[in-house]
């Protein structure tokens, strides 16, 4: 990180919006952060993460996309901001609230019963042999099992544990069905179920522990 992003990372909480331990106390939504174009610059950097996943450069074009990736690197330094107040993840209009990190998803139907999403897996999260890896499987059953926590709360929870099943492999690049929903709710302990599916092939399924945080809690 440079030194003018370690500077414009810390920006103090206010009044207006607390910190509360590690999350804030309400969750941000937007869909305007980023301007309209922000999903298509996101989706440029999925394509690109795909293509370095499968592309063998010459020395030569790896010298040219070294110079290109500076530049870009430095135009966007010039523009970092907390991860409170950062598009990523909060937009509500984009996949995966427009966060790279996740392998892009689509809520379908999402609430207290639990949520319904279609995800894509495509060449940046291939594991081996041509399917997901299994770990971007597990980081689309945290979140989107967060996401039926929070929604059964109404507040933000972490994950305990997170056990996936992978039942048979998972395609890239195929549209598939995840759902979450809450099996039991004990206090503040939401045990979380889920099953990823192609058409009627389960591919995965999720048995997990969230736990509601306290107020203040990191
Ligand atoms: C709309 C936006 C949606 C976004 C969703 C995003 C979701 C992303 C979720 C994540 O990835 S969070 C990151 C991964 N998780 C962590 O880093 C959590 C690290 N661990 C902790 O911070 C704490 O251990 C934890 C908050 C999980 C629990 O600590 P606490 O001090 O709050 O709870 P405590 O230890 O008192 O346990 C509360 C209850 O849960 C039980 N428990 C806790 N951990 C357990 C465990 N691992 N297995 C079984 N039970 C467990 C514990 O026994 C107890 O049961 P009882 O109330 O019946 O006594």
């Amino acid at each position: 990180m440079t030194e003018t992003s370690k500077h414009e990372w810390d920006i103090p909480a206010t009044d207006d919006s607390p910190h509360e331990g590690g999350f804030r106390a309400d969750l941000q939504i937007t869909t305007d952060r980023g301007g309209p174009r922000y999903g298509e610059m996101i989706e440029q950097v999925r394509s690109f993460m795909g293509k370095v996943r499968y592309a063998s450069p010459t020395p030569e074009l790896a010298d040219e996309v070294i110079e290109d990736l500076r530049k870009l690197n430095a135009k966007l330094d010039t523009m970092l901001v907390d991860e409170w107040t950062t598009p990523s993840g909060t937009r509500i209009d984009l996949p995966s609230r427009g966060n790279i990190t996740l392998p892009p998803y689509e809520v379908k139907d999402g609430g207290p019963d639990g949520v319904d999403a279609e995800v894509t897996f495509e060449d940046f999260h291939l594991g081996g042999n041509g399917v997901a890896h299994g770990g971007h499987v597990a980081v689309a059953f945290d979140d989107l099992g967060g996401m039926a926590a929070a929604l059964r709360t109404g507040g933000v929870a972490r994950t305990a544990y997170l056990t996936v099943n992978y039942r048979s492999l998972t395609p890239l690049n195929t549209p598939l069905v995840l759902k979450t929903w809450v099996d039991r709710h004990d206090g503040r302990k939401l045990f979380v179920k889920g099953t990823l599916h192609d058409g009627d092939r389960l591919c995965a399924d999720l048995d997990s522990l969230f736990i509601e945080l306290k107020p203040g809690q990191p």
